[in-house]
């Protein structure tokens, strides 16, 4: 019997599209399939045979196609969707909402048509809206359709709390929870470094610091690179997520999945914490949070709510 490799594509070859394909392509996690529009085909295929190129230098065996063409992507296992604009400065992720609807509308039509069985994780902003729109036009079941804001928001506070305290990025646990935007929710009361609570090493003032340059983190590199947004660390989250599915290491990390009754909001695409598997989500965990953090995770949720009601679909 022949084995199977795994199939991952990538839809939109821009910054967050062309770098995860480059970083799955590195970790071997199956052949990649690179897509974009058809007047992109040309740049789209000269980007992957670039990183092709790198394979001999930086050992790695893969199989990268780029194209425009959905038959490319056909039986995908995982679908990751980059396809989008990104914001400039001045800008929030909120105000790419109507172009990108549509953006993220058409590409999942032809998912639907050429990968129905795939687990798609959608990247484009606003991700939280985007998911929705994912979910609504797929029509696959909700563990199957995954955004993407918690690692990446996560990962953003942990540098910072790694630098606080001058340690090891490895050592540095916390979740973010909420919507993917200025009134995201990290969770002090959650993070640990060692094992050790941060708040019993972190003076309360320089925490509160912490947690909003993390709720802010997406806008002050989108200021710093005057045109366009973060690629590196999205696209090192995307990673995460495509190999706890394919190798189904059951991780527990922060994902938007929909919420049918959990932490009280039903029919809502968010942020929560889940265990990611071969099924996709398989599992949602539902934190005890104090008044505050309930409070803090209720004022998220209306601007998810707020930015997901003006979606025309
Ligand atoms: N959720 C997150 O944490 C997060 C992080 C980073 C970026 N993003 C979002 O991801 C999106 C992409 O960011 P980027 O930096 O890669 O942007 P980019 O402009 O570099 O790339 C976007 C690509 O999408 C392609 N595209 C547009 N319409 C398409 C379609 N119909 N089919 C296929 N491809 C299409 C474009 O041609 C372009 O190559 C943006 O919306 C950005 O805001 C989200
Ligand atoms: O900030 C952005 O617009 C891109 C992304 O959502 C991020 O957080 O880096």
């Amino acid at each position: 019997m022949a084995i199977k490799r795994n199939k991952i594509t990538v839809v939109g070859a821009g910054f967050t599209g062309s770098t995860t394909a480059l970083m799955l392509a590195q970790k071997e996690l199956g052949d990649v399939v690179l897509l974009d529009i058809p007047q992109l085909e040309n740049p789209t295929k000269g980007k992957v045979l670039d990183m092709l190129e790198a394979g001999p230098v930086l050992k790695f065996d893969a199989r990268i196609t780029g194209t425009s063409s959905y038959g490319d992507a056909a039986d995908s296992d995982i679908v990751i969707i980059t396809a989008g604009i990104a914001r400039k400065p001045g800008m929030s992720r909120d105000d790419l909402v109507n172009t990108n609807a549509g953006i993220v509308k058409s590409v999942c039509e032809n998912v639907k048509r050429v990968a129905p069985e795939s687990i798609v994780i959608i990247l484009s902003n606003p991700v939280d809206a985007m998911t929705y729109v994912a979910f609504r036009t797929l029509g696959f079941p909700k563990n199957r359709v995954i955004g993407q804001s918690g690692v990446l928001d996560t990962a953003r506070y942990c540098t910072f709390i790694a630098e606080e305290l001058n340690v090891s990025v490895e050592d540095v646990r916390g979740f973010v929870l909420g919507g993917h935007g200025d009134d995201m929710v990290p969770l002090v009361r959650y993070s640990s470094v060692g094992g050790i609570p941060i708040e019993t090493l972190i003076p309360a003032e320089r925490i509160a610091e912490i947690v909003q340059r993390t709720r802010v983190g997406g806008g002050e590199i989108v200021s710093l690179l005057g045109n366009g947004s973060a690629y590196y660390a999205p696209a090192a989250s995307l990673v995460q997520m495509t190999e706890a599915v394919l190798k189904d290491k059951k991780r527990i990390i922060p994902v938007i999945a929909l919420l049918e009754g959990e932490y009280g909001y039903d029919g809502l695409f968010m942020g929560i914490p889940a265990l990611l598997g071969a099924e996709g989500i398989e599992k949602i965990f539902e934190l005890e949070l104090t008044a505050e953090e309930k409070a803090a995770l209720d004022k998220s949720a209306d601007s998810v709510r707020a930015v997901t009601s003006v979606v025309t679909i």
